[in-house]
C-alpha cells in the first residue's frame, strides 16, 4: 500500500503549496509528490525571461512579469485539469494576485491602469472551467529571520541582493492574506515542526494530517 492509499488521499486530488519566497514550497512539493506518486506543477524561475530584470527595476517590469506568471499558471491549470488531478502545485494562483500584483500596485511599482488590466485578465481566466478550487492549500509559515536565512542559503543572486524590507513586507502581507483566505480548505504547517532536508521521515505526520484533513472536509461537504 502506498502513502496515498494508506492515508486515504484521493488519486485525483490537487494540493497546492503556498507561502512566501524561500519558505520551502518547492522542497515540500517534490517530497509530497514522491510519497503520493502525484505529478508536480512548478513555477518557472530559471527560464523566466523577466524575473532578473524585475528584481533590478520593479517599476519597469512588474506588469510584464505578472502577465508572464499568469500565462504560465493558466497553462498549468489547464494541464492539471486535463490530467484529471493528482497534482502537487508549487504556489497557488491566488498568491500572484492576492500578494504580488497587489503589493506592487499598492507600493506604486505597478500603475493603476496596468493593475486593472492584470485584474481583468485574471478574472476572465478564473471564469474558465480550468480553475476548480484545489482540494487543499498547505500554507507554510515561519519567522522572517529563518526565511531570510533560507533565501540567502539557496543563493539566487537576484533575491540575495533584494533589501530585507521587501521580504519583511511580503511576510506581513502573507500573514494577513492567509488569515482571510477562504477559497478552499487550509492546512497550516510551521516550518520549525519538520525538516525535510535533515529528517526525511518528518513527512510522515504531515501525510497523515493531509489525509485526515481531506477526509474531514469531504465529510463536511456531504
Ligand atoms: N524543511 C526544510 N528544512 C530545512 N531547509 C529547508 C526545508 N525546506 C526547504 N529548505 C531549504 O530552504 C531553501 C528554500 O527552499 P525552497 O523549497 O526552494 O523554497 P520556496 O520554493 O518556497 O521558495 C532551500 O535552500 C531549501 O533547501
Ligand atoms: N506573481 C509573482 N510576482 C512577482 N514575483 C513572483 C511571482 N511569483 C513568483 N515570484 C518570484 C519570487 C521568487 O523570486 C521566484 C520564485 O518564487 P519561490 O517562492 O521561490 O518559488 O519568483
Amino acid at each position: 500500500m502506498n502513502a496515498r492509499e494508506k492515508y486515504g488521499i484521493p488519486q485525483d486530488a490537487v494540493i497546492t503549496i503556498a507561502g512566501t519566497v524561500g519558505v520551502g514550497k518547492s522542497t515540500m512539493t517534490k517530497t509530497l509528490a514522491h510519497h503520493l506518486q502525484f505529478r508536480t506543477s512548478f513555477e518557472k524561475v530559471d527560464a523566466n525571461p523577466y524575473l532578473d530584470k524585475f528584481y533590478k527595476d520593479f517599476e519597469k517590469w512588474s506588469f510584464h512579469l505578472q502577465v508572464y506568471f499568469l500565462a504560465e499558471r493558466f497553462k498549468e491549470q489547464k494541464r492539471m485539469f486535463e490530467y484529471g488531478g493528482g497534482f502537487i502545485q508549487d504556489r497557488s494562483i491566488y498568491e500572484d494576485t492576492g500578494i504580488f500584483a497587489k503589493m506592487h500596485y499598492e507600493k506604486g511599482t505597478m500603475s493603476p491602469v496596468d493593475y486593472e488590466t492584470y485584474t481583468s485578465l485574471f478574472e476572465a481566466m478564473v471564469m474558465t472551467p480550468y480553475f476548480p478550487h484545489p482540494n487543499l492549500l498547505i500554507y507554510l509559515e515561519g519567522s522572517l529571520d529563518s526565511i531570510v536565512d533560507r533565501i540567502q542559503e539557496r543563493g539566487r543572486p537576484m533575491e540575495q541582493e533584494t533589501p530585507i524590507a521587501y521580504w519583511e513586507e511580503m511576510h506581513e502581507r502573507y500573514e494577513n492574506w492567509i488569515n482571510s483566505f477562504n477559497a478552499c480548505p487550509v492546512l497550516r504547517l510551521d516550518i520549525n515542526d519538520y525538516d525535510l532536508v535533515k529528517d526525511p521521515e518528518s513527512i510522515d505526520p504531515i501525510l497523515e494530517k493531509i489525509g485526515s484533513f481531506i477526509q474531514q472536509t469531504a465529510l463536511l461537504k456531504k
